[in-house]
């Protein structure tokens, strides 16, 4: 399996805190997300910064589009993403309009499965349509009700889809090995990398974790 690449959730809403935050992690990542709560606030312009500052990095953009597919994903694309997400339950139109434009860009879609109630049917019938990840995704009020992703996970990755699997939601160094092990091809740290005393150093810690496995 190749390496898996770890991407950092920016999910602060300040546009200057997000890009400072983004240069103390870079070396460990290989992935930037914006967050939903940050692309709602900072809009695309913040895409453009992020592009134009770290154009060896991968670019996610959390926009979970909920309907009008293509027209809500593209000017992201446009302006550099290398990703974008496209919720599940948004039903298979709407995901097909957002592997459209991320296939116009020479770029992928990815597919998040929050909430939705039969993950494996919807992760085999957006595999079909095109996508390239599919994201397994306990939300933040989730986690704060206790839910978290590692159930979800096994299911999806036994599945043995033609996608990378994306795992997110509350991962930290005590767990980030078993979902490698389980599986996830990216893994995605929010605040157990911005909330930590040192987030460069928790980035590293998480790195080191994750190429050890
Ligand atoms: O996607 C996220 C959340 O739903 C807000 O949009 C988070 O970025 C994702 O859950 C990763 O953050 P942590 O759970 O804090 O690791």
């Amino acid at each position: 399996m190749a390496r898996p690449l770890i991407q950092m959730a920016l999910d602060s809403l300040d546009f200057d805190q997000t890009v400072a935050l983004a240069e103390q992690v870079a070396p460990h990542v290989d992935i930037f997300e914006i967050g939903t709560p940050c692309i709602k606030h900072n809009g695309v312009n913040l895409v453009k910064a992020l592009r134009a500052k770290f154009p060896d990095k991968l670019l996610l953009v959390d926009l979970k589009t909920m309907d009008a597919g293509e027209y809500e994903a593209t000017p992201f694309y446009a302006a550099g993403a290398d990703i974008c997400t496209v919720l599940g339950v948004s039903g298979l139109a709407t995901c097909k309009g957002v592997i459209k434009a991320a296939n116009a860009h020479g770029a992928e879609a990815q597919i998040d499965l929050i909430n939705v109630s039969d993950k494996a049917a919807c992760a085999r019938a957006t595999a079909e349509a095109g996508a390239q990840i599919v994201g397994i995704h306990t939300g933040l009020d989730a986690q704060a009700a206790g839910d978290t992703p590692f159930g979800d996970l096994n299911d999806i990755a036994r599945l043995g889809l033609p996608v990378r699997i994306s795992v997110a939601g509350g991962i930290k160094q005590s767990t980030v090995q078993d979902v490698v092990r389980a599986g996830a091809n990216i893994i995605v740290v929010g605040a157990a990398i911005y909330g930590a005393p040192s987030p460069a150093e928790a980035a590293r810690e998480i790195r080191e974790l994750v190429d050890a496995v």
